[in-house]
C-alpha cells in the first residue's frame, strides 16, 4: 500500500488516478510488469506474478541468460532484450523439441514527412542489429511486427502511401532472406503486399522465410478493421490464403495479424491446422486495445494448446495531414500511442511479461513444444469439443433463412389484464 502511494506521488498527485504519461511509460516504468516489481514487496510481487503471469511446470517462467553481443548491441543501440524459457515435463518417448524464438517490436526511424525511400532505409538500418542481436543469440525463428518497412499509414486513407507496398519476393525480403541464411534462420516478415500477378491489388501479407533464405510461402490477413483509426480496408483487401501452417524446420508456425486476434474461429482453423506457434504481429493503440491485449492472445493459447507470439510496434506516429474518424471527434495526425508490450504466451496459462511500452525490444523465448500436446493431453481442449455440432451451428447460421436458438420465457408475452 505504502509503496502504491510512492508510485501514485511519481505522477504529481496521488489523488490522481495513475496514467501513461506522453513518453509512453505507465507512470514512469516501462511496463506494467516493471510497476508492480518495483511497488509491491518481493513476496506479494510473486504472488501477483503466480496469478497474472502464471505458473510453467509449478514454477514462474526462467529468465535466460543474455549473451555479452546481444547486451551490447542493446545498449549501443538502445533496445530493450528479454529472454525467458517454457519448460516441459520430461517424457519418456519424446525427446524435448525446444526452439528459440524472437520477436522484434520497434517504432519507426523517422519523421513521415522524410522522403519515403529515406524512411524505409532508415527502418531497415534500424533492425539490422536487432536481427543481429537475435541471430547471434541463437534464435531459430524471428517474427516481425505488422507493416515493420513503413509507418503504420492506414489512418491516413491518403493513397500515396500504397507505395510502400511490396511483391512477397521484393526489397524488404531479400533484405531478411540474407539474414535467415547467415544465422540458419526462419523470419517471419508481415508487409504490406502488392501481387503483381493479379492486378497490382494489395494484400496485408506476412511472408514465410525458410531458415535457407528461401521463401516457404505467405499468409494474407483475413479481417480488416473497421475501428477507430483503423480504416485500413482502403489499402488492403480481405486475405484470401485460409489458415495455412508452414511446416519450418523448427517447427509448426501459423500467423494471424493484428485484428485477427479478436476472432476466435481464426485462432481456432490455425490450430486445427496444427500449429504449434502462432505469431500475431500488430499495431494499435493504447487507448483502443490495451485492456485487450494481455488477454486475447494468452486465451488463444490456451484454447488452442499452442505458443502464441504477440508483437505490437512502439511510438507515436504523426502524419503530414490531419485525418477524422467519422466519429465527430476534432482532426488529429496520429493514431495515438503504439504500445509495444511485446511477449510470448504458453499453452498452460504461463506467460512472459512484456516488453517495453515506449522502446524498440526483443524478446526471446525458448520453448519445448512438446508441452502443446501435454496440455491436450491434460485439458483435453481438443478431444471435447464438440466440431460437429458447431459446423452444425455455422452452416445453418450463413443461410439467409437462419433463425436463431431462442427460447423464450412463454409469460414473457403473455397479455397481462
Ligand atoms: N492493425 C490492426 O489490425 N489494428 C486494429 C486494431 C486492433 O485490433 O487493436
Amino acid at each position: 500500500m505504502e509503496k502504491k502511494e510512492e508510485v501514485g506521488k511519481e505522477n504529481g498527485n496521488s489523488e490522481e488516478p495513475m496514467q501513461t504519461l506522453s513518453d509512453g511509460s505507465i507512470c514512469g516504468f516501462e511496463s506494467l510488469h516493471r510497476l508492480l516489481e518495483s511497488s509491491l514487496s518481493p513476496s506479494v510481487f510473486k504472488e501477483v506474478s503466480r496469478l497474472l503471469t502464471g505458473m510453467n511446470c509449478g514454477k514462474p517462467l526462467e529468465p535466460l541468460p543474455i549473451i555479452e553481443i546481444a547486451k551490447e548491441l542493446s545498449s549501443q543501440h538502445d533496445f530493450d532484450i528479454q529472454a525467458f524459457r517454457f519448460n516441459a515435463d520430461k517424457e519418456l518417448l519424446r525427446e524435448p523439441r525446444i526452439v528459440r524464438v524472437g520477436l522484434i517490436q520497434n517504432s519507426i526511424s523517422l519523421p513521415t514527412t522524410a522522403p519515403f525511400l529515406d524512411q524505409k532505409k532508415a527502418i531497415f538500418q534500424k533492425l539490422k542489429p536487432i536481427i543481429d542481436a537475435a541471430g547471434a543469440s541463437g534464435v531459430n525463428i524471428l517474427c516481425l511486427q505488422e507493416a515493420w518497412t513503413m509507418p503504420f499509414a492506414f489512418c491516413t486513407r491518403e493513397k500515396r502511401w500504397c507505395e510502400f507496398a511490396e511483391p512477397v519476393d521484393g526489397e524488404s525480403t531479400q533484405f531478411l532472406q540474407s539474414f535467415a541464411r547467415k544465422y540458419n534462420m526462419v523470419i517471419v516478415s508481415p508487409i504490406l503486399e502488392r501481387d503483381l500477378k493479379h492486378g497490382e491489388t494489395m494484400w496485408n501479407t506476412a511472408v514465410i522465410i525458410g531458415n535457407n533464405g528461401n521463401i516457404i510461402g505467405k499468409h494474407r490477413k483475413n479481417h480488416i478493421p473497421r475501428v477507430g483509426d483503423f480504416n485500413e480496408s482502403t489499402y488492403y483487401m480481405e486475405g484470401n490464403t485460409g489458415h495455412p501452417v508452414f511446416e519450418t524446420a523448427f517447427g509448426k508456425i501459423g500467423v494471424n495479424i493484428c485484428y485477427g486476434r479478436h476472432h476466435p474461429l481464426n485462432w481456432l482453423a490455425f490450430g486445427l491446422n496444427g500449429a504449434e506457434i502462432v505469431f500475431n504481429p500488430s499495431a494499435t493503440v493504447g487507448e483502443l486495445s490495451e485492456p485487450m491485449w494481455p488477454i486475447e492472445a494468452r486465451n488463444a493459447a490456451i484454447a488452442n494448446s499452442y505458443f502464441v507470439g504477440s508483437i505490437n510496434r512502439v511510438g507515436t506516429e504523426v502524419f503530414p495531414n490531419p485525418f477524422t474518424s467519422g466519429d465527430g471527434k476534432p482532426a488529429h495526425a496520429d493514431f495515438g500511442h503504439f504500445y509495444g508490450s511485446s511477449h510470448v504466451s504458453g499453452p498452460d496459462a504461463s506467460c512472459t511479461p512484456s516488453l517495453s511500452r515506449n522502446k524498440d525490444g526483443l524478446l526471446i523465448s525458448d520453448m519445448d513444444l512438446n508441452l502443446c500436446r501435454q496440455l491436450k493431453d491434460k485439458w483435453g481442449f481438443r478431444m471435447t469439443a464438440r466440431y460437429e455440432v458447431y459446423a452444425d451451428m455455422l452452416s445453418r447460421y450463413v443461410k439467409p433463412d437462419f433463425e436463431p436458438q431462442v427460447i423464450s420465457d412463454p409469460l414473457l408475452h403473455k397479455n397481462h389484464v
